[in-house]
C-alpha cells in the first residue's frame, strides 16, 4: 500500500496541537515511528486507523482520501492499539474466532481454519485452549497481533508493540512482524524503544511534539552522529566527571576501569576515540542538538 500524508495536524478541543503539518509518505515493507513519550506517536495512529478525525490535512491510502472512504479503507486496515485488552472468559481460539466474525464473512468451518492458520503463525497453537486473558504479556501481544490480521489487512498499525515484554518475547515479536512485512503488507509501528526500529525497519519517521524531526532511512539517521560518538576508557574519578557533562549512551566495566561511549561534537578527552555509531547514539544525538532535549 502507499500512503500520502500531507499537511496532518491534530488540535484536541482543549487546544493541545499532538499532530503538526506532518508529511510522509509510506510504501510497502515495514515503518517506524519514533519519537518521545508525548511525541504524538499514538494521536498520529489513531487518525490514519480512522479512530479519530484530523483538524485539516489529507491521507490518501492508494490514493483514496481516509476521510472519504472511511468504510473501504477500515477493512485494508489491521491495528494493534497500545492498550489493547481481552474479553475475559473466551479461549485464546475463541477470541480470535470472535474476531474473524467480526471482520471476515468466513463460514464457521472455514473460521476455525483460519483461526488455527493464525494462532500456528504467531506461535499460539499450544495454548489455543487457554483462556485469552490468562495468557502472558507477551503473548496476549502476539494473539493481539493475530486478531489485527485476520481479515487480512494490507496496512498493519501497531502502537507500541514490545513495551513491557521480556528481551526474548521483544525479538520473537520482531520476528513475527518482519515475515508479515514480506507478504506484501505495510507494517507502521510506532516505538520509544531505538532496537524496534533499528532491527526491522527500512524506513523511519522521528516524531517531536507533534512534527517530524527526521524522515527517512536508519542509516541515513545514523550518519548524521557519525564523528560526534566517542569512546574511552576511564577510572572511577574521570568517569564521575564526564557523566555530568556529557551524554554517556553506554558504560561497560573492564578491568577496573569503565568503557564508556558518549555523545560530543568535539572530543571529550585526551584518549577519546572515534566510536561506529548506531541508531541508539543517532536517538540521543537528535534529542540533544536538533530538539534541545538533555539528557544529561
Ligand atoms: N484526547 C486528548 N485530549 C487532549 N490531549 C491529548 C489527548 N490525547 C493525547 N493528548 C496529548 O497529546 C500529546 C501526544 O500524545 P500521544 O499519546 O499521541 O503521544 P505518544 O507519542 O503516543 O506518547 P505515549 O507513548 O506516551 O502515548 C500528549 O501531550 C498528550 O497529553
Amino acid at each position: 500500500m502507499n500512503i500520502q500524508i500531507t499537511g496532518l495536524t491534530k488540535t484536541y478541543p482543549n487546544g493541545h496541537t499532538a499532530i503538526k503539518d506532518v508529511n510522509l509518505e509510506i510504501g510497502s515493507g515495514m515503518f517506524g515511528l519514533l519519537g518521545p513519550n508525548g511525541a504524538g506517536k499514538s494521536s498520529f495512529m489513531r487518525v490514519l486507523v480512522t479512530a479519530q478525525q484530523a483538524t485539516s490535512g489529507t491521507i490518501l491510502m492508494d490514493g483514496l482520501d481516509i476521510n472519504e472512504h472511511r468504510q473501504k479503507i477500515r477493512t485494508l486496515i489491521g491495528y494493534l492499539p497500545q492498550d489493547f485488552t481481552f474479553f475475559s472468559k473466551l479461549k485464546t481460539w475463541e477470541f480470535l474466532d470472535y474476531a474473524a466474525q467480526l471482520s471476515t464473512s468466513l463460514k464457521k468451518k472455514e473460521r476455525i481454519i483460519k483461526v488455527d492458520q493464525l494462532l500456528d503463525q504467531v506461535g499460539l497453537l499450544d495454548v489455543r485452549e487457554r483462556l485469552a486473558n490468562k495468557l502472558s504479556g507477551g503473548m496476549k501481544r502476539r494473539l493481539g497481533i493475530a486478531q489485527a490480521l485476520i481479515g487480512e489487512p494490507k496496512l498493519l498499525v501497531i502502537d507500541e508493540p514490545t513495551t513491557g515484554l521480556d528481551p526474548e518475547e521483544r525479538i520473537r515479536f520482531r520476528n513475527i512482524l518482519s515475515d508479515m512485512s514480506q507478504k506484501d503488507v505495510t507494517i507502521i509501528l510506532s516505538t520509544h524503544i531505538v532496537g524496534d526500529i533499528s532491527s526491522t525497519c527500512h524506513n523511519m519517521a522521528m516524531l517531536n511534539k507533534g512534527a517530524v524531526a527526521f524522515k527517512g532511512s536508519p542509516e541515513g539517521m545514523i550518519e548524521q552522529v557519525r564523528g560526534h560518538v566517542w569512546q574511552v576508557s576511564l577510572d572511577d574519578e574521570e568517569f564521575n566527571k564526564i557523566k555530568t557533562e556529557y551524554s554517556v549512551v553506554s558504560t561497560i566495566p573492564v578491568e577496573g576501569k569503565w568503557e564508556v561511549q558518549l555523545i560530543s561534537e568535539n572530543s571529550p578527552h585526551p584518549k577519546a576515540t572515534h566510536a561506529n555509531p548506531n541508531l541508539e547514539h543517532a536517538y540521543v544525538y537528535f534529542m540533544e542538538n536538533e530538539l534541545g532535549i538533555s539528557l544529561v
